[in-house]
């Protein structure tokens, strides 16, 4: 283990950098560096990305570097070069550094730097000035123009130093390679400088950014601060960084990310009300009850009376915490109305003037309004409260699907009246406030309502209104007629094909097994029945059942109540499976049928859980609850206490539009999350989409899932995969090879034989192999999201007629939420069951 060491790379104080390259074999004493500490253990090939990463005990970054050296000339010897070639990328260049330590003087960092008051005219400086790297004597002796390397896509003006800029040409910047071994490709991932954006690969990164004090930035861009666009992804780890480092380690990076003093947003850059803010103001913004969400450099307008928040020159989006001192005075056009109607002195927009006719207000004759924070509006002058806008049930939803705030409990109830910052942060999600939507969606028959009706059964105290159940009673009625339909259909063709097999077998024989001597079989019914069925049949054919039932319920109810006990029927009912559109809940119903066709019916939950065609197929439907307190024992921590604060919606839309037309899928742009649903059991199943091409439905849902992955709503968002009718699948794969569908063509269960060695128990077989290939299945999805997003897609497999399944699911979303919000705050070790990769999912069965 004794092997030269390259160390240190001290963090350097304000715009003092003291670069100390040099090689040393073996340097254990403590550096001047107040940076976090580590060893990174180059013979275990730490670079190429599978390396184990060690915290050392004092302060120093070290290299371990193999037995390549230098000569004096500051080069490598031929045969040495080949092996450090091999060995350690990246090290290179320190091979064309002075030998001697080599430093920036304070005064020519400086220089430029202080004079300039604009911020990026600092950045431009710093790029100009600090990075072309010069010795101590002020000549130039580095053929690294770092500057050049990082102004890809910025002026390029870096050219203080023309040998500089020969050595490292755009063409190979623009090819994507790495900023400082210049190999790979734009495919090759890269960690990217939150100052200057220069992208190193895996193997250059730790070396290009030392121990990372103020979060991923190269060493000479530490103390400078980021480049804004970058701001979201503050605290964010990356692949790359988890799998170089340890988790304390990066633990520690990506706090002083987050938290360092430099890296936090600079207070001029939020203009309110066209007001550059204050350093108190600032924090007074970010601390209060309800603070805007994921603050970004910007102009925006503030209603302080309301709380109403937004860009400036758009629509409110957000409903913060009122009566807070900053920023000026509101202005008329703050949000470039042109509706003449006002609200606290600003013209309104076409949106939000929709909004408020639905809500009821009065809005002719060009009034102004006061509106409070509480929703209570009044005409400017006038004393009387006229109403509340957030009083209609449907108001909230109205603005939800309008894409318009709508309040919290925090910006109403803990609304900021002075303008004294809250020292304690509340957790982000309760700093927002606002409810956290959750969109649902799936390619049909994939279970989405199933899982929506399991919501409101499970966090509703009255799931679904008196009204909402005596159509849902309708709609089973009419369900349970079309499943008759269906059954009568199956009993015709049964009848002919037990026919046909007589008059060829035994053409002139009767026998007793169910045919007789005038063309009878088990599955014949009388005239009467008989009728019945032809009349039903054509009916349903002429698409004309919906508006005859169920209105015609009650006068078919004795008929009904004749077939159904009919031996025929019965038969036919035997042989259900082979009736290829009756769908499995059909029995659910039908086995009830003489009850579920009384007018005195009233469907249970269960009922309505398994009932189709229950939410409405068109639009959106929307359910807001909160999650139930969980029981004591279940809340470790404090966060389960607020759980029951937080308001969640969950929006479902049928996704038989989605292909189509995505123009609802804007209107969801504030949805925290898309838990999109998939039909494990699809696998097999086809369907003639279009112009009559059929299709496999789990490639169908692959498409829709890619449409939605890469609509511009959804860019940034969480996305949890619900694998979902689990119970059907485990019966399923039984029978049928996965391979039955292209895309898990390369499914060789091989494993599932030693299963079957290893436990004799056939039923522990088959769930295994279920679970194999839900598994497989779970990856195919998670590769695909990955390949366009770059990030890990969430699944959860479920059993959605099963409430605990659906449950179990929704608190996985529910945790998604929290972890992204909480993610810079909590260690990661503490939720490193998130940052795992193909292996992370929950089995929620
Ligand atoms: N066995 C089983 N059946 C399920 C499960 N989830 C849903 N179903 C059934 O699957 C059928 C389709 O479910 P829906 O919830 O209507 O699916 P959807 O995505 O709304 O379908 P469309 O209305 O066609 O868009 C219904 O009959 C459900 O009862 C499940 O986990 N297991
Ligand atoms: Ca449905």
């Amino acid at each position: 283990m004794s092997l030269p060491v390259v160390q240190p790379m001290p963090a350097p104080a304000n715009c003092s950098r003291i670069f100390s390259k040099e090689l040393k074999p073996h340097d254990t004493e403590p550096a001047s560096s107040p940076a976090s500490v580590r060893t990174f253990d180059r013979s275990s090939n730490a670079g190429s990305g599978d390396g184990k990463t060690t915290v050392s005990p004092n302060s120093v970054i070290a290299f371990e570097d193999g037995p390549a050296r230098r000569n004096d000339a500051g080069d490598f010897s031929s045969e040495e070069h080949s092996h450090e070639l091999s060995n350690l990328h990246g090290v290179k260049e320190s091979s064309d550094f002075n030998d001697s330590n080599w430093a920036f003087t304070d005064s020519l960092l400086s220089l430029d730097y202080e004079s300039s008051r604009d911020s990026s005219a600092k950045n431009a400086d710093f790029n100009n000035e600090c990075k072309s790297v010069c010795d101590v004597k002020g000549a130039p002796i580095v053929t690294l123009n770092v500057n050049n390397l990082v102004n890809v896509d910025g002026d390029g003006n870096g050219n203080d130093n023309e040998a500089l800029v020969e050595e490292f040409p755009v063409t190979k910047r623009n090819k994507g390679l790495c900023y400082r071994c210049f190999k790979g490709s734009r495919f090759k991932e890269k960690e990217v400088c939150l100052v200057c954006s220069a992208k190193y690969c895996g193997n250059c990164v730790l070396e290009a950014m030392g121990s990372m004090p103020e979060g991923r930035k190269c060493v000479d861009c530490i103390g400078y601060p980021i480049d804004e666009s970058k701001r979201e992804s503050l605290g964010k780890c990356s692949r790359m960084l988890r799998r170089l480092l340890n988790e304390l380690e990066i633990r520690q990076i990506m706090k002083a990310e987050r938290f360092c003093e430099v890296n936090q947003l600079p207070p001029e850059y939020i203009c309110v009300n066209g007001k550059p803010l204050s350093f108190e103001e600032l924090v007074t913004l970010q601390n209060c009850a309800a603070p805007p969400k994921k603050l970004k450099p910007g102009s925006y307008w503030y209603d302080k009376v309301s709380g109403l928040w937004g860009e400036e020159g758009q629509k409110p989006c957000r409903i913060i915490s009122p009566h807070l001192n900053v920023g000026g005075p509101i202005k008329p056009d703050a949000s470039n109305g042109n509706t003449q109607v006002y609200i606290n002195g600003r013209e309104i927009t076409k949106v939000e003037l929709r909004m408020l006719q639905l809500a009821g207000v009065q809005c002719a004759g060009n009034p102004h309004f006061w509106v409070n924070e509480d929703g209570s509006y009044q005409e400017e002058g006038q004393k009387n409260t006229r109403g509340n806008i957030w009083g209609k049930s449907g108001t909230k939803l109205v603005s939800a699907l309008l894409s318009l705030p709508v309040p919290s409990k925090c910006s109403i109830l803990c609304g900021e009246r002075t303008s004294s910052p809250v020292s304690k942060r509340l957790p982000d999600y309760l700093e927002h406030g606002i409810v956290q939507r959750l969109l649902l969606v799936g390619y049909g028959g994939s279970g989405t309502s199933t899982i929506f009706k399991q919501a409101k059964i499970l966090y509703k105290d009255t799931p679904f209104s008196k009204d909402e159940r005596e159509s849902i009673k309708l709609t089973i009625q009419t369900n349970v007629y079309s499943y008759i339909g269906l059954l009568l259909e199956g009993r015709e063709r049964f009848e002919e094909e037990s026919l046909l097999n007589i008059k060829k077998s035994r053409p002139d024989v009767l026998d007793s097994t169910g045919t007789s001597s005038n063309n009878k079989t088990i599955y014949s019914i009388g005239t009467r029945l008989k009728a019945f069925s032809d009349w039903l049949l054509r009916t349903m054919a002429s698409g004309k059942l919906d508006a005859i039932f169920p209105a015609a319920t009650r006068e078919y109810a004795p008929l009904i109540e004749e077939m159904w006990g009919n031996a025929a029927i019965q038969a036919t009912y035997k042989r259900r499976r082979e009736i290829e559109m009756l769908p499995s809940v059909a029995s659910y119903f039908l086995e009830r049928v003489v009850e579920i066709l009384r007018a005195d019916y009233e469907p249970s939950d269960l009922d309505i859980l398994y009932a189709e065609g229950v939410t409405s197929s068109n639009g959106l439907a929307c359910v807001e609850f909160s999650f139930p307190p969980s029981a004591p024992e279940e809340t470790v921590d404090t966060m389960g206490l607020h759980d029951s604060f937080v308001r969640y919606q969950l929006i479902t839309a049928h996704a038989r539009g989605i292909g189509e037309n995505c123009k609802w899928l804007e209107m969801l742009e504030d949805v925290g999350m898309v838990i999109f649903c998939v039909a494990l059991n699809d696998y097999d199943q086809f369907s003639t989409e279009g112009k009559g091409c059929i299709t496999n439905k789990m490639l169908a849902s692959r498409k829709i899932f890619e449409t939605i992955v890469t609509h511009p709503t959804f860019e940034q968002m969480d996305f949890l995969l619900i694998l979902n009718k689990l119970d059907q699948f485990e019966e399923k794969i039984k029978q049928v090879p996965l391979t039955r569908c292209e895309w898990f063509d390369d499914f060789h269960p091989v494993i599932s034989r030693q299963c079957s060695s290893n436990n004799k128990n056939g039923s522990s077989n088959n769930s295994s192999l279920a679970q194999l290939a839900s598994h497989h299945i779970a990856v195919k999805f998670k590769r695909l999201y990955s390949s366009i997003t770059g990030r890990k897609l969430y699944v959860s497999l479920v059993k959605g007629l099963e409430p605990d399944s659906v449950d179990a699911a929704l608190k996985y979303a529910r945790e998604i939420l929290k972890w992204n919000q909480e993610r810079p705050n909590f260690s990661l070790s503490d939720n490193s069951m998130y940052s795992t990769e193909d292996s992370s999912f929950s089995f929620t069965c």
